[in-house]
This record gives structure tokens, sequence and C-alpha cells, in this order.
């Protein structure tokens, strides 16, 4: 492969990691939205904010569908999405 065409590839893919970025952060503040209607429902109607059994579920999605970085990512969204109200 020659340099040019390297450079080409290269700056081709990050434009897909670009857009990819794009809609991952669109689906995370559409997450954190949908979230917040949960929480502030349950507060409503008397509950907590957080429960922990189903922040358990999550985990275990994102641990058995990307290893365990699955488990710090998905903690992460549960900080961004927690906490709002
Ligand atoms: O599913 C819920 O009960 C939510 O409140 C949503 C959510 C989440 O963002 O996934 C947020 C806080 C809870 O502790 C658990 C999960």
């Amino acid at each position: 492969m020659t340099t040019t065409t390297a450079e080409a590839t290269i700056a081709d893919a990050r434009e897909r990691i670009d857009a990819l970025d794009d809609r991952i952060i669109g689906l995370i503040q559409e997450r954190m939205a949908v979230s917040t209607v949960v929480q502030e429902t349950r507060i409503a109607s008397g509950g907590r904010r957080v429960n922990l059994s189903r922040e358990m579920e999550i985990l275990g999605r994102y641990r058995d569908a990307l290893g365990k970085p699955g488990t710090g990512l998905a903690m992460t969204l549960l900080e961004l999405c927690r906490g709002r109200i």
C-alpha cells in the first residue's frame, strides 16, 4: 500500500469513526433523557432515584456483550444517567 493510499484509507475510516461517535453521543443523550423519565416517575410515586438490581442487570448485559471493559462502560453510562434530577 502506498503512503497516499494509506493516508486516504485512514482519513476515510476516521470520517466513519467521527460519524459513529456522533451517533453514539446522540444515543447516550437519548438514553439520559429516557432514564430521567424513569427516575422522575419512580420518585413521584414514592420510590428512590436509584434501582440497584436494575443497574446490576445493565452491568451484566454490557459485560456479556463486551467483556470486562463493558462493565466500565456501563458504569460510566449509569453515572451519566443518574443524579440529574
Ligand atoms: O431502569 C431504571 O429503573 C432507571 O431508573 C434507569 C437507570 C438507567 O439509567 O439505566 C437509572 C438509574 C437506576 O439506578 C437504574 C437504571
